[in-house]
């Protein structure tokens, strides 16, 4: 058991306790062994279950600031019946889990109550089901057509395991060599901690053992021939932690951490804006892109989880992308024939992303199977909705106003804790989308902006611009509009 000191004084004081980190609890606002929540009104908690009882993972304050409206802490989400998280917001309530082993189900997901994980469960289940269903069928029927113009380097890709004829093989880092600092981040699976790896600043993302799939699922996109870009994270390494079998992924550090948490604190100029937009979109066109150089090949990946959380912002104000466990490759037919022996693991399993990302055909299950890019499409979605974070906080574009708070889409139509139901009837049966201020209108960029929106979060896939477009209409957007 993890030896618990309370402490009665500071407020959103989380109690923290790291069985397997106890050398990094120094790190951070940390007083004996309460951790006092600077910036975030949340405490977190990770339990692994073991012998169907809640043992503590982690407990610490909430560095995504997502919503945490309870007091008490109550499981919200039960990954593959071994994991569970809970948020909440008074002092020290992360130490004590609310848990019943059957109100739990397995949804990556804000904060709901369990009649609503319910609600949701059943739907995303059947979505599930059948998208699973009409992506083999379309295999089987070589329903995948040629497109021209968009999406023109994806014909006749399918989706296939993160495994590779052709990978990089990257470097093995020994634990010992990596010096932990404070935590940084929090994912559903993950713990992000700054450290230093010879003499660089570096993230070191941990992932407990549980969660190897993961591991190997990024891990494998990172080790794709030519996956180096400057907007993709730059990964250095991966290792195992010799005292627990937790996984580690070596990334440079992203000194403004997420997009979400950059944008929180920030607000930008246009010209900042579009660095932003522009550097987010040539990340993720490289991505989406089928590359050839040499001997290598870069197969098509899509992203699948992109929202705010999985992008971050580096120190000259370029956007990166990551966080590839959800991640795709899509691979060829003849490159499949080759893979053959190591395609069957994960065949066919387009996850969801973030909720609030989801794109309407991925919401409603309706895949488009005769757009072989439909995985692209529902990134390009989310693109669409990043696009608009970024510029609801420039401040060029609410002049003479007040640039309103940092919310992510949706959260002022259906609130933070969004569900899925109220999700499919606003953004898939109304066709509303996020709301673009009035008097954008009157900017002179404001219809340019307007249409680039318009066009990349298309209720139509097979409408929507692919990522590379979005880069060239950007470029044009500044060329035309430097201020
Ligand atoms: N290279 C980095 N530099 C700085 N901060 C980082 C870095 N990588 C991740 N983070 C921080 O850690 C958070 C979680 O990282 P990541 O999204 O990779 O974890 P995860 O568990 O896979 O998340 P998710 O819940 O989206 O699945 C990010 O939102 C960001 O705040």
């Amino acid at each position: 058991h993890t030896d618990i000191r309370l402490s009665s004084s500071s407020q959103n004081a989380s109690v923290y306790a790291f069985p397997n980190y106890d050398k990094y609890t120094t790190a951070g606002n940390v007083i004996g062994s309460v951790q006092l929540c600077e910036n975030t009104q949340c405490c977190v908690g990770y339990y692994l279950i073991v012998n169907g009882q809640p043992k503590v993972d982690v407990l610490a304050c909430d560095m995504v600031e997502k919503s945490c409206p309870s007091a008490t802490c109550k499981a919200q989400s039960h990954f593959n019946n071994r994991f569970l998280k809970c948020v909440c917001n008074a002092d020290l309530c992360n130490g004590n889990i609310t848990w019943t082993p059957e109100s739990e189900e397995p949804l990556h997901t804000y904060s709901y109550s369990a009649g609503e994980i319910l609600k949701m469960a059943v739907p995303l289940a059947v979505i599930l089901l059948v998208m699973f269903i009409v992506i083999i069928a379309a295999k089987r029927r070589n329903l995948f057509k040629e497109k021209k113009n968009l999406q023109s380097s994806c014909d006749d890709y399918s989706l296939s395991s993160p495994c590779s004829c052709q990978t990089v093989k990257s470097s093995e880092i020994d634990f010992s060599q990596i010096e932990l600092q404070q935590i940084v981040g929090q994912g559903h699976f993950a713990t992000v901690f700054q450290g230093k790896y010879n003499g660089s600043v570096v993230a070191v993302k941990v992932l407990p053992a549980d969660w190897k799939v993961k591991f190997t699922t990024e891990k494998g996109i990172f080790e794709l021939p030519l996956m180096t870009h400057a907007g993709i994270v730059h990964f250095l390494g991966t290792g195992r932690k010799p005292n627990d079998n937790s996984c580690f992924i070596v990334l440079q550090f992203a000194e403004y951490g997420s997009l979400h948490s950059f944008l929180c604190k920030h607000t930008t100029s246009w010209m900042s804006s579009l660095k932003l937009c522009q550097s987010l979109s040539q990340g993720l066109s490289y991505l989406h892109s089928d590359l050839h150089s040499g001997d290598g090949h870069k197969p098509p990946v899509a992203h699948s989880d992109l929202s705010s959380s999985n992008v971050l912002v580096r120190a000259d104000g370029t956007c990166v992308l990551c966080d590839f466990g959800c991640s795709t490759i899509l691979r060829s037919r003849s490159e499949r024939r080759c893979c053959q022996s190591h395609t069957t693991n994960t065949e066919g399993h387009a996850q969801l992303g973030t909720l609030h990302y989801t794109s309407p055909e991925i919401l409603e299950g309706s895949v488009n199977l005769n757009s072989s890019g439909f995985l692209m499409q529902a990134d390009v979605y989310a693109l669409g909705l990043l696009l608009w974070e970024i510029w609801m906080r420039c401040s060029d574009l609410f002049e003479g106003g007040v640039v309103p708070q940092h919310l992510v889409p949706y959260e002022l139509e259906l609130g933070a804790n969004v569900t899925l139901e109220s999700l499919i009837s606003y953004v898939s049966h109304k066709d509303e989308r996020p709301s673009i201020p009035k008097h954008w209108e009157l900017l002179p960029q404001g219809s340019a902006l307007e249409e680039l929106l318009a066009d990349s979060w298309d209720c139509e896939p097979d409408a929507r611009l692919t990522a590379h477009c979005v880069v060239d209409r950007l470029v044009s957007l500044r060329s035309s509009h430097s201020l």
